[in-house]
């Protein structure tokens, strides 16, 4: 089958109460699997021409056979994804294979395809496939082919990192400073090189740049801000001994270095003891935070030319090591493609886990996706109803808008949008950040994933 032949996808805009699926072609969804997945492979091979020479300094010329095999199959899987074929079982040595084939085994058959499946379990599936050609190689299993684009992220942000160290190093243990800098983390996840072009455009010799007002001319867009019910839940438990929260990482580079500054003012200011990091085991979405990222980001930090960020860099190291903040043990949920409310039945471990803190914060968009299951819900709906039921403890999520998923926005708000910028679910020029209590269920109480939660809280 071509491109051509999927003649039963439908031209329309993804309907109201449905899944994103490429099956409508006026969708984000559907661009994003006819070119821009493509072009992301393009960058996986692009990225193994330029590591070319390196790789074979470090494991011989046998890895010039693994960069063939590797080029060659990515060739195919862009040919399948342009077919629409069936996804296929994975047959290697994968740790999660057997999850991810019972997943595939589970779904119905016009569902496997690409175009037709939905828009999350299709993305997934490519960048689990892409890994799976590095896990099965012989020399390249821990080759980070996203590396490169992770690390250039956070070398152009040079001066963000100046500016924005500078400027929170005096900030006091109270709610306005607080939320100054979720803003920035949460800005921080639209595409990194235009907040910095925008708000970083003052040459450095200005000494009184303000980067948090200009931040805040930002929160014009903005459109839900539920950042003081987030402080709000840590000023409930102020001074307990045992404050764990659980942060669900996103993108590295500029964004993970807002993540830290986030984190270190948490820890600094005795607001939590203790704040574990969710990272993905396998390169992710192109920019997602592996645990190498986090220790190169460190690195980096700690031999920047500025005393004030170098500190910074030493800092971090040090609350690392007093396991004030650490990474949470690996898992590959975070990898699947499974939305978040299935947890409770496909790991119970982790959810178990997040569980214990008191605080879970998701960073980004796809966390976002995985929240609200990918579905459009009515734009006004309540967040803690489209978890479907997962709460397993006090929720955050911070993203920008970069898909047709979103809920509890005021009435109007949508359709106000859509007038003056028909891309505004796309473009990540509005954010959101959303809270909900684990107290606050209007489920039914018989649904497991809350009774597990009483029981846990009890
Ligand atoms: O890094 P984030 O914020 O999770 O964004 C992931 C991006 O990938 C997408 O899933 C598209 O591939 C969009 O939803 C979003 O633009």
């Amino acid at each position: 089958m071509t491109s051509e032949d999927r003649t039963d996808l439908l031209d329309v805009v993804t309907p109201r109460h449905s899944l994103l699926s490429a099956r409508f072609k006026q969708s984000f969804a559907y661009i994003a699997l006819q070119s821009r997945m493509p072009g992301i492979m393009q960058q996986v091979i692009n990225a193994l021409w330029s590591n070319e020479q390196e790789l074979k300094d470090l494991h011989g010329p046998e890895a010039c056979k693994d960069i063939r095999i590797i080029i060659e199959s990515i060739e195919r899987l862009k040919k399948e994804l342009q077919r629409d074929r069936q996804f296929q079982q994975f047959r290697g040595n994968e740790p999660d294979k057997a999850e991810w084939n019972a997943f595939i085994m589970e779904l119905p058959h016009p569902k496997r395809s690409y175009f037709r499946a939905s828009w999350l379990h299709s993305e997934c599936y490519l960048y689990r496939r892409i890994s799976s050609f590095f896990q099965n190689s012989k020399h390249l299993q821990n080759f980070d082919y996203f590396a490169d684009l992770k690390q250039e992220d956070l070398k152009i942000s040079e001066r963000a990192i100046l500016c924005l160290t500078e400027a929170t190093r005096e900030l006091g243990k109270n709610f306005v400073s607080f939320s100054q800098l979720m803003h920035i983390n949460m800005w921080s996840n639209r595409f990194e090189i235009q907040l910095n072009a925008f708000v970083f455009n003052t040459p450095r010799d200005k000494k009184n740049i303000d980067v948090l007002a200009r931040v805040a001319d930002l929160d014009k867009r903005l459109l839900v801000d539920d950042s003081n019910l987030v402080w709000d839940c840590l000023m409930k438990v102020k001074g307990q001994k045992s404050i764990i929260v659980d942060y669900i990482c996103d993108n590295a580079g500029f964004e993970l270095f807002t993540d830290l500054l986030f984190i270190e003012y948490l820890v600094n200011h005795n607001l939590v003891t203790q704040v574990r990091m969710h990272v993905k085991t396998i390169p992710w979405y192109i920019s997602d935070v592996m645990l190498h990222d986090i220790e190169w980001t460190i690195e980096y930090l700690k031999n920047y030319k500025s005393e004030v960020v170098s500190a910074l860099g030493k800092k971090l190291e040090r609350l690392m090591k007093e396991q004030r903040i650490i990474v949470a043990p690996p898992s590959h949920f975070w990898t699947g493609p499974q939305s978040f409310f299935v947890m409770f039945d496909s790991n119970i471990d982790l959810y178990k886990m997040l569980a214990q803190a008191h605080l879970i914060i998701f960073k980004g968009d796809l966390n976002y996706r995985k929240l609200l299951g990918d579905y459009i819900w009515d734009s006004t709906e309540e967040f803690i109803t489209c978890l479907r039921g997962f709460r397993p403890a006090n929720m955050c999520a911070m993203r920008n808008v970069k898909c047709e998923v979103i809920c509890g926005l005021p009435q109007g708000t949508a359709d106000r949008l859509l007038k003056v910028d028909p891309t505004w679910m796309i473009s990540g020029t509005y954010g959101v950040i959303h809270y909900t209590d684990s107290l606050k269920c209007k489920c039914d109480s018989r649904h497991s994933a809350c009774s597990l939660t009483q029981r846990l809280q009890h």
